[in-house]
């Protein structure tokens, strides 16, 4: 396969990572990346290690200037002040790179760039349900024409996507959603361990992270699954600020139970038609005190054999693979397969179900 040049919208816990993982990718150039203050473009392949060190501990998950007394809702939630941020150099996030240079439309710039970029990964923050398929909209007005990625968690997404399929399909997009771990990476297992059974019954995704880097430096991450806890939903967990998600977690012992979490796992499998969405169950137990998973991340799937027996496949992950390399690792296989469907002509929107990742 000839070189993809690919860009990462969002820099954040998700975002760098994708673009550390890409180094141990054949044919991998990273050539834009984007946050909410910066942008860097430069089409021969950008110096992810320079990257990177700028940026560590230095996200730009808030507005760079906020009035202390002032509240800012920004697409990654509230941030009350730009202090709670580590910040390791001049500004937070890609304007701290030599290589980056502020502004105020950074998706925008990037999309002024994108007739050459092959593939566009989507690491934002989804805080609001049509956040990232309005991204996708504004990369079809302009006339792109390649991959569009995104690792977004929630169910309902997925029809909003749907419902722009055929505008995605006439610009020329292939649009590959939901192609995290979960969903993403365990949605494709299940739909590989379903193929046992004539009769899938259950799907149960039952996942295990622990961040010892914490809410600090996965904000949109952590902000996100507190929205499924009880009492909370999306619109809450946006308004939270950060001491109050900080006070979230202290609460819990900085160990997060989730049971019956809205995660696209359900509507991705009943579109590749393995199983109706009501036969799949997500939960999981997020730890942000240690990097060690407080439990095993599993897939189960229980069905019935042609020949009449009942049994169940399942798919887990090592304790020792990391959140980072479960999300990251699937999202830039699907994103090389998504190129090649790409180059062979088909468009519009794709699940981790139907496609196979590709080294
Ligand atoms: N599917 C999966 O398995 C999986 C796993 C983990 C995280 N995720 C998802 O990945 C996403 C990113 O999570 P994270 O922890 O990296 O978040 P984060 O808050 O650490 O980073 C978000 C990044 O997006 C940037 N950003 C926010 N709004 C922007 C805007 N309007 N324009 C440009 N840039 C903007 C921020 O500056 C930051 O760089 C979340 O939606 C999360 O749910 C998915």
């Amino acid at each position: 396969m000839n070189e993809i040049s690919f860009a990462v919208l969002g820099t954040g816990g998700i975002g760098r990572r994708t673009l550390e993982v890409s180094q141990y990718r054949d044919g991998l150039i990273p050539v834009a990346v984007c946050d909410r203050g910066g942008i860097a473009v430069d089409h021969d392949g950008l110096d992810v290690g320079e990257l990177l060190d700028a940026t560590e501990g230095n996200v730009a998950s808030g507005p760079d200037e906020v009035d202390d007394d002032q509240d800012t809702v920004t697409d990654g939630g509230v941030s009350t002040d730009a202090g709670g941020v580590k910040q390791t150099g001049e500004g937070a996030g890609v304007v701290a790179s030599e290589q980056g240079r502020p502004t105020e439309t950074p998706i925008d710039d990037i999309i002024a760039k994108s007739d050459r970029i092959d593939a566009v990964l989507i690491a934002l923050p989804n805080l609001e349900h049509d956040f990232i398929p309005r991204v996708a909209d504004r990369f079809a007005e302009a006339g792109y024409e390649g991959v569009l990625i995104d690792v977004l968690k929630r169910s309902r997404v997925i029809g909003l996507l749907d419902e722009r399929a055929e505008t995605l399909e006439d610009a020329g997009i292939t649009f590959v959603c939901g192609a995290g771990a979960t969903p993403g990476f365990l949605t494709g297992a299940a739909a590989l361990a379903a193929q046992s059974f004539v009769e899938v019954d259950e799907v149960e995704i039952w996942w295990g992270v622990g961040l010892r880097s914490g809410y600090e430096d996965n904000r949109g991450t952590v902000r996100e699954d507190i929205a499924h806890l009880d009492g909370y939903d999306i619109e809450t967990a946006r308004a939270l600020s950060d001491e109050e998600i900080e006070a979230i977690v202290a609460e819990h012992g900085g160990v997060i139970e989730f049971n019956d979490m809205e995660h696209a796992d359900d509507v991705l499998l009943e579109r590749a038609g393995v199983c109706d969405v009501e036969d799949v169950t997500v939960g999981g137990v997020l730890d942000v005190r240690t990097d060690e998973k407080p439990t095993t991340t599993t897939v189960s799937v229980t069905g019935t054999t042609f020949d009449g027996e009942r049994g169940t496949n399942t798919f887990r992950l090592d304790d020792d693979t990391s959140m980072a390399a479960n999300v990251n690792g699937p999202a830039l296989g699907y994103l090389k397969t998504g190129v090649r469907r790409n180059r062979a002509g088909e468009y519009g929107v794709f699940g981790p179900a139907e496609l196979m990742p590709r080294f």
